[in-house]
């Protein structure tokens, strides 16, 4: 992984980058990062980033409700700066809080910090039978995702329309119901369940009176990945995912100069959104290009694990299914497993070794979710490649969740995007352990080729590793073949995905005798005359 930061530089030293940078403790930084919930629906990333390149000090909020801080000389004298009236609010709301024994601050890291309170919004919309989950347990997941991201969920509701209403996506009476349900709950943050336009954002934040946050699940996840990014690489994954979700949505964020000016500097708040939006680009290239580094860093070290002669098995999985806990159990590798979601950003890849000797790689990789955001499944992309150049993967299902087939559809959806269908596949019933009844699902997979395990007790480990032993063996072709010495990248792929039994130096190269996928004994075919035998 590169250590050069080309953009550090330019970003406060309070940017994801550089905290991620400080190496701190993981527990002590999600702590500080957890006193931000939903920091990235607040555009801080893309705030820290204009205010480093434009001289005047601003303050931006989601969606165009933005106030600003600066001084402009001829435009505003004094303006109602939003920090101090939360400030005020934030007194007020304790004040009340201690009247009615509420306690709704929590200290952490030695600050109390105001729990917000959020209201989720569904949408089931007739039109759209590509929905795997149902809008009730949809919902169900989205107060999950926002339990995870620190917030306190105080209710919800959802609509069914024919078509979503182009201007707030949902019809104009639940507008007014949600409205209610803010004023009565004191909700803070009203999150959606799908994503919204630019427009609808701005509509909605208005229409609920411009003093709640509106927000959609795909920000939220955003926001749980900036939460929990430990590593340099996760931290410019997030990065660039944030940036390009938050790329159209700076739309007419200053319009509201124009209107403070009464009229006089008619165009300003465009301009303004041109120089920001070019800024926003060129942070992206810089991004991609240091994410591009990282990749090749990433490759190297790839190549250097895989000149030892193991096969790499991939744990894929919906967040929450016990990839991490599994790879823990086989591996002592004391990466964090915990009932949240998300718990996994980074893959960590640690040697199995089997009752009989043999060995392979595990990797453990980051969760999958329905309506992931693309943005997301992009800018992961170099992680996502572990899974791409695996020799097997397994497809890791917490079989006692009550959505347990929706969660294996989402997740063949992911699989579908990242065109791994060549790669043998193993599908593995974990959590055995809280399953009514046992027996008949035991009954149920062997029928079905499927493995059960329970990676907490250890149940079903071995039979595990066999399954892997076979389901490597069987999908690969016996291959016998010298390898000219400077095709060290062709052996290195035998390697990589191949099970090697035997290699001895020759004159004319390397001969290997070894089980390798069909497609890379293809692509031995033209070495013909060095190789021995293709079965
Ligand atoms: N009862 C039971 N709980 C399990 C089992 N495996 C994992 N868990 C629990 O499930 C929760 C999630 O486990 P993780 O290993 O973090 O799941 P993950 O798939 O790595 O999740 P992400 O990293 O979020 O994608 C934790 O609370 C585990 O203790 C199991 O076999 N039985
Ligand atoms: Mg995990």
């Amino acid at each position: 992984m590169s250590t050069a930061y080309c953009f550090c530089s330019l970003l406060p030293s309070t940017s994801i980058s550089a905290q991620a940078n400080r190496r701190l403790p993981r527990q002590h930084e999600l702590l500080i990062r957890r006193t931000k919930p939903l920091s990235s629906t607040r555009l801080g990333v893309v705030k820290e980033l204009i205010e480093a390149e434009t001289p005047e000090k601003r303050e931006i909020t989601t969606n165009g409700v933005a106030l600003e801080r600066r001084e402009v000389e001829g435009l505003v004298d004094s303006r109602k700066v939003e920090g101090g009236a939360s400030k005020e609010k934030k007194q007020k709301r304790k004040k009340v809080e201690e009247t009615t024994g509420e306690d709704r601050f929590k200290l952490q890291n030695g600050r109390e910090v105001l729990v917000e309170k959020a209201y989720l919004v569904g949408v089931e919309c007739k039109r759209n039978d590509e929905d795997i989950f149902d809008m009730e347990d949809s919902l169900k997941e989205l107060a999950q995702l926002a339990d995870t991201a620190g917030l306190t969920v105080v209710g919800s509701t959802y609509q069914k329309l024919a078509t979503p209403n182009p201007r707030t996506y949902i019809g104009s009476g639940k507008v007014a119901e949600i409205k209610s349900a803010i004023h009565a709950f004191d909700v803070e943050t009203v999150i959606f369940d799908d994503e919204l336009s630019p427009g609808q954002l701005r509509n909605l934040e208005k229409a609920f009176g411009g003093d709640v946050r509106v927000c959609d699940r795909t920000a939220l996840i955003l926001d749980i990945f900036n939460q929990r990014a430990a590593t340099h690489e996760a931290a410019l994954q997030v990065s660039l995912a944030q940036m390009e979700y938050q790329l159209p949505r700076l739309t007419r964020m200053w319009t509201h100069l124009e209107r403070q000016a009464g009229g006089q500097v008619k165009g300003m708040g465009e301009k303004q959104i041109e120089v920001d939006k070019r800024i926003l680009r060129t942070r992206i290239s810089a991004l991609k290009k240091e994410l591009e580094s990282v990749r090749q860093h990433r490759k190297l070290y790839r190549n250097r694990r895989h000149s030892v002669p193991m096969p790499v098995v991939s744990l894929v999985g919906y967040t929450n299914a016990g990839k991490s806990t599994l790879l823990n159990r086989l591996t002592g590798a004391g990466v964090l497993a915990e009932n949240k979601l998300f718990a996994t950003l980074d893959p960590t890849t640690r040697r199995v070794q089997m009752k009989n000797g043999n060995e392979f790689l595990l990797t453990d990789t980051v969760g999958f979710i329905q309506k992931l955001p693309t943005m997301l499944v992009a800018a992961f992309r170099a992680t996502l490649e572990e899974i791409e150049e695996s020799s097997l993967i397994v497809h890791l299902v917490d079989i006692s969740h009550p959505l347990a087939q929706q969660q294996i559809e989402a997740v063949e959806e992911v699989l579908d995007e990242l065109e791994v269908e060549s790669i043998p596949k193993l599908i593995v019933w974990n959590k055995i352990d809280k399953a009514e009844d046992p027996l008949q699902l035991r009954k149920e997979a062997e029928a079905k080729g499927i493995v059960c395990i329970s990676a907490i007790t250890g149940e079903g480990l071995d039979q595990f590793c066999n399954a892997i032993q076979d389901k490597l063996k069987n999908s690969l072709v016996p291959i016998e073949a010298i390898v000219p010495y400077d095709q060290g990248e062709l052996l290195n792929s035998i390697h990589q995905i191949g099970m090697v039994e035997r290699t001895e130096y020759s004159e004319n190269g390397t001969f290997v005798k070894a089980h390798v996928p069909l497609r890379l004994a293809r692509l031995l075919a033209p070495l013909r005359q060095q190789v021995v035998a293709i079965a």
